[in-house]
């Protein structure tokens, strides 16, 4: 499902975010990303979602080589794919609905299935009494959940987040990562990085480490 073999993105300016990385996550699984600051987490997940190229090395995802792939077809695979990242890029002119449709009003979606969809996201992360709200009104934990929403509305079949709980208290980082929990149980595969490896632990999950760009035990 996911494939790195021998991946190095350098980035402009020589560094080496990621060095020969070679690694695998089967299709349905869920697998932590551990690692400090630096350690190159935001680059893989970036490389695996297609928004930058590895320098050299394959990046397979759903049996297609990225490198391999033109714009177009980047643009297709991205559809399976959702995305929690720290940038989070809420709208704040637009209702927490709004918000969640977003990605849904550019793949063309017919507009009642789409607003039905839209409510079930927000249902599930427990956000649907805020559905008129402006996102500014949320809580920081309630504006991860919205970005969680958003990042499932179009049912993908991979969803990667980038340290979902990075800012939120030990009790709430638990509640974000049993709504990840939840995605993988219905057969979504669940890349998720964070810092706290306590919280990895609890779940009982494979951890992928790295360190300066490599793989550590
Ligand atoms: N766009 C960029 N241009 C140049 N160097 C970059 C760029 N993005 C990241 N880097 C460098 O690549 C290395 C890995 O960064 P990355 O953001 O992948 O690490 P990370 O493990 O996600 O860190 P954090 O936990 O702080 O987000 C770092 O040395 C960083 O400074």
């Amino acid at each position: 499902m996911i494939q790195f073999d021998n991946v190095t993105k350098r980035y402009p300016g020589g560094i080496d975010a990621l060095k020969n990385l070679s690694f695998k996550v089967e299709k349905g699984e869920m697998v932590f990303l551990a690692g400090h600051s630096g350690a190159g987490k935001s680059t893989l997940l970036r490389l695996v979602a297609g928004i930058d190229r590895a320098t050299s090395g394959t990046v397979l995802v759903n049996n297609q080589n990225l490198g391999k792939l033109g714009g177009t077809q980047l643009s297709f695979m991205r559809q399976h794919i959702g995305l929690v990242f720290q940038d989070h890029k809420i709208l704040f002119d637009r209702s927490v609905f709004d918000n969640v449709m977003l990605p849904l009003d550019i793949i063309g979606f017919e507009p009642r299935e789409a607003a039905k969809r839209v409510r079930a996201a927000l249902d599930k992360v427990g956000l649907l009494d805020r559905e008129k709200s402006n996102p500014i009104r949320l809580s920081g934990g309630e504006q991860q959940r919205l970005c969680i929403a958003r990042a499932v509305v179009h049912r993908p079949s991979i969803l990667l987040a980038d340290e979902p709980t990075g800012n939120l208290d030990r009790d709430y980082a638990h509640d974000i990562m049993e709504l990840f929990r939840s995605f993988n149980q219905v057969g979504v595969t669940v890349l998720v990085s964070a810092h706290d490896e306590m919280l990895m632990h609890t779940y009982g999950r494979r951890i992928i480490r790295l360190a300066q760009g490599h793989l550590t035990p």
